[in-house]
């Protein structure tokens, strides 16, 4: 279709509603089992939901939410089907993009309304019944070719994730082409029946991301998209169309708190979160007919680009929990909900586009067949006229030799063993040649043997499939739900007249009676008034419950910064540290830190390479050269060794080596001048500490001196000094190294010491007098002054 006739086409299209329909599951075992009431209810025949709010007092305050359809815990998948998805997959097969998208908190049963049960063939959901629906369909059209595509993807912490190649390393991105948005890189599965497609779905599925929250057992913790893509063409014409068709199932809508999510749920709640809010965002934007919609706020928006405001038909089914316990977030859902039917769409066919597959391999299948319909007549026509004088000889012989064999049978032989005759007549390269050119139409004709297997044609096993009175009652039924669809929007709009024509309608007979209407009608004016109250506070209530628990995610995250931060400042090195501080980028569109890989190159070129030996043209061990070098007969052996020598990196030290206590030098020969001499040693200073010191000293000298007298010389075994060490046997044998009685007075000023061990690190002033002549010699040894 040229560009003039698609715009004509967009313009000529309808605009239609996104079409919401509520479902409300059962109340589940635990709420039956924790005695919760059930707050919800459901009016199917004229599409209105009524919640009820528990905390309030007045029963009169429910609220009234209106919708396309709406399910009750009784309704079953083939009617949420038949009433509500099969009309969307008859337009899809007529070329249109639909999408039917589950929205809800968790548990509320979007899975079990898209999937359903596996094992239960009535608790089937809309997606296997899709497929049922598009594979009845190609079985009964005759004259079609048909392409069917499909592929599943997820959405899981804004990242998108191919479930048919989940360890492919391609990243998936969205890419906006013709108008609509494309993920280029996504795997697709060609399909040829119902069995195909379910087996691709069970495949998928086994790689979704699925978790475990108080809610729900098997939680969907991503948003997953099964994609499926029908190209169709009568047979002969040129003229594709595409139906896409997206099978959504959302994340569910979750109150952090309420799911006992830890700190990585909550990161992985607050990005589904974001997404669901964003969604929201959209669909307010649309539903208020805002200039700008921000549609590029999340990879979910912007692949439901085409589906919310664009050229899809779109269904959205908003699921719901009966129970009290899950009020708020029903009356979320709810509100949610209502706000999506506003949105417009405007649908139209997709009616010879660009780049169909379907179109590429008719193509294809045309040239090839052209192709070896050529090479087949040029390879007949070598030995032709030889052959027609021979076929009609032959032909007589045959007849005559047998009866039983049909005319072109025996023709299909006869021209086998010419064509092996006149092969053989062949010279050698034409032989050759000749065989090359059948290799090559017979892979050609393999090739196009494999392209037609991969087209359907339509109308195959019409009979065994469908029979005709199937086909009607298909009809009928798509006919029934139709006409209650019509019925519903009927009764929505009688009530809303009934209202407004009351008054018309009403004559009064009486003062009093217009009096009495007219304060019935005043009650219902309040009544709305003080609804409308509600549902502001409401909202701000809800805004409050946002916030908080955006709150609470905030304080989540900063304690798990916190705790990181520590763990870096007390367990990476500084270095470390400050290198990841300068090369950690944020990548604003991935929502990720990333290190810059060109640093990191960097500074590995930084580090020095191995020690080689630089005259050599590969490395070799020390051993294989120093055996080469002392010509060792051997030597050859070690030659190819490939040792190269490291040179480690050896720690930093942080550690001193132990060095003595410096004693200063005016010290150490004041003191070895004082145990020469026989002077008193007069050490002046002011400190308390030297003069207790000196007492001590003085005292010392005493003792030895009284010792000396009462048992002479050389006789002190058994004494001990006043701090109770035992004097030295050095000392205790006459001493050579003992101070003597000294008689000398000199004065120490010894405020030039360094070390504090030693007595001289407090300036003191200390007389000593009369230091024992020999067994004196204790005191300097005791207290470590013995210069070496
Ligand atoms: N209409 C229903 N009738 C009967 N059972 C239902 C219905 N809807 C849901 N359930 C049951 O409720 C449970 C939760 O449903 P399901 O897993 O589909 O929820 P969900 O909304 O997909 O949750 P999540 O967002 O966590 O994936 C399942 O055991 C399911 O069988």
């Amino acid at each position: 279709m040229n560009r003039s006739a698609k715009l004509k086409s967009v313009a000529a299209a309808k605009n239609e509603c996104v079409q919401v329909v509520v479902r409300c599951r059962p109340l589940n075992n635990k709420e039956q089992a924790g005695n919760f009431q059930r707050v919800v209810d459901v009016f199917p025949s004229r599409g209105v939901i009524e919640i009820l709010n528990c905390n309030e007092t007045s029963r009169e305050n429910k609220k009234m939410f209106t919708y396309d359809a709406v399910y009750d815990w009784g309704s079953t998948q083939q009617q949420v089907y038949d009433e509500v998805v099969r009309p969307l997959v008859y337009s899809v097969l007529e070329g249109f993009n639909g999408c039917v998208f589950a929205y809800g908190q968790t548990g509320t049963g979007k899975t079990h309304t898209m999937e359903g049960i596996k094992s239960d063939p009535e608790q089937r959901g809309i997606i296997p019944r899709a497929f049922e629906q598009i594979w009845a369909h190609i079985n009964r059209s005759q004259n079609m070719n048909f392409l069917v595509a499909v592929s599943y993807l997820e959405i899981y912490m804004e990242e998108l994730r191919d479930l048919l190649k989940p360890n492919s390393t391609t990243p998936l991105e969205l890419r906006e082409r013709d108008g609509g948005i494309v993920v280029p890189n996504l795997h697709s599965v060609l399909c040829k029946s119902v069995e195909d497609m379910i087996h691709v779905m069970y495949m998928g599925n086994k790689n979704r991301t699925v978790g475990f929250t108080n809610m729900n057992e098997h939680s969907s913790r991503s948003h997953a998209i099964f994609l499926i893509k029908i190209e169709m063409c009568e047979v002969g014409s040129t003229l594709v169309k595409v139906g896409k068709l997206n099978l959504i199932d959302l994340a569910g809508s979750e109150r952090q708190s309420k799911t006992g999510a830890t700190a990585e749920r909550l990161k992985e709640a607050s990005k589904i979160n974001r997404a669901l809010s964003s969604l929201g965002n959209v669909i307010s934007a649309l539903a208020e007919k805002s200039p700008h919609i921000p549609y590029r706020d999340s990879k979910l928006t912007r692949l439901l680009q085409d589906s919310l405001g664009g050229n899809s038909k779109t269904i959205m089914i908003a699921n719901i929990g009966p129970s009290e316990f899950n009020y708020n977030e029903t009356l979320t859902t709810l509100r949610y909900a209502n706000r999506a039917k506003t949105i417009e769409n405007k649908p139209i066919m997709n009616e010879d586009p660009q780049d169909t597959k379907l179109r590429e391999y008719q193509e294809e299948i045309a040239r090839l067949r052209q192709l070896i319909t050529e090479r087949q007549t040029r390879e007949k026509s070598v030995p032709k006229v030889r052959k027609v004088k021979q076929k009609t000889i032959k032909r007589d012989e045959s007849l005559e030799e047998s009866d039983e064999k049909s005319d072109s049978e025996a023709e299909e032989e006869e021209d086998e063993k010419e064509n092996e005759q006149d092969f053989s007549e062949l010279d050698a390269k034409a032989q050759e040649a000749l065989l090359k050119e059948r290799e090559l139409t017979a892979s050609l004709a393999g090739k196009l043997q494999e392209l037609e297997n991969q087209l359907v044609k339509g109308g195959k096993n019409i009979l065994d499939t469908y029979t005709e009175r199937q086909i009607e009652l298909e009809k009928k039924m798509a006919e029934i739900a139709e006409r209650k669809k019509r019925e519903i929007e009927m009764q929505q709009q009688l009530e809303l007249h009934e209202e407004s024509t009351m008054e018309i309608r009403e004559t009064f007979t009486s003062l009093q009676q217009e009096v009495e209407l007219k304060t019935r009608k005043l009650k219902k004016c309040y009544t709305k008034c003080m609804a409308l109250k509600q549902e502001l506070q409401d909202t701000r209530d809800e805004h409050n419950r946002d916030r908080r628990e955006l709150e609470m995610t905030q304080n989540e995250l900063i304690k798990e910064l916190k705790r990181l931060l520590l763990i870096i400042d007390n367990f990476v090195p500084a270095e470390v540290k400050s290198r990841l501080y300068t090369q950690a980028k944020y990548d604003d569109e991935a929502e990720e830190w990333y290190l810059n890989s060109n640093m990191i190159l960097s500074n590995h070129q930084m580090v020095p390479r191995p020690v080689a030996d630089v005259n050599r043209r590969r490395p070799m061990s020390e051993y294989a050269l120093h055996m080469i070098k002392s010509n060792a007969s051997d030597a050859v052996r070690y030659k190819g060794e490939n040792i190269l020598n490291y040179e480690l990196d050896m720690p930093l030290r942080t550690t001193y080596e132990y060095s003595n206590p410096k004693v200063s030098a005016s010290l150490q020969a004041v003191l070895a001048e004082a145990m020469q001499t026989e002077d008193d040693i007069d050490i002046t200073d002011q400190s308390n500490y030297a003069s207790m010191m000196k007492q001590r000293l003085d005292r010392i000298t005493r003792r030895n001196v009284g010792a000396e007298g009462s048992s002479g010389s050389g006789s002190s075994a058994g004494t001990t000094t006043s701090n109770g060490i035992p004097p030295s046997s050095s000392s205790s044998s006459g001493g050579a190294v003992g101070i003597g009685a000294s008689r000398a007075r000199s004065s120490i000023y010894n405020r030039g010491m360094s070390a504090a061990p030693t007595f001289g690190a407090h300036s003191g002033s200390t007389t000593a007098k009369k230091a024992p002549p020999a067994s004196a010699a204790t005191f300097p040894k005791a207290r470590g002054l013995i210069p070496k």
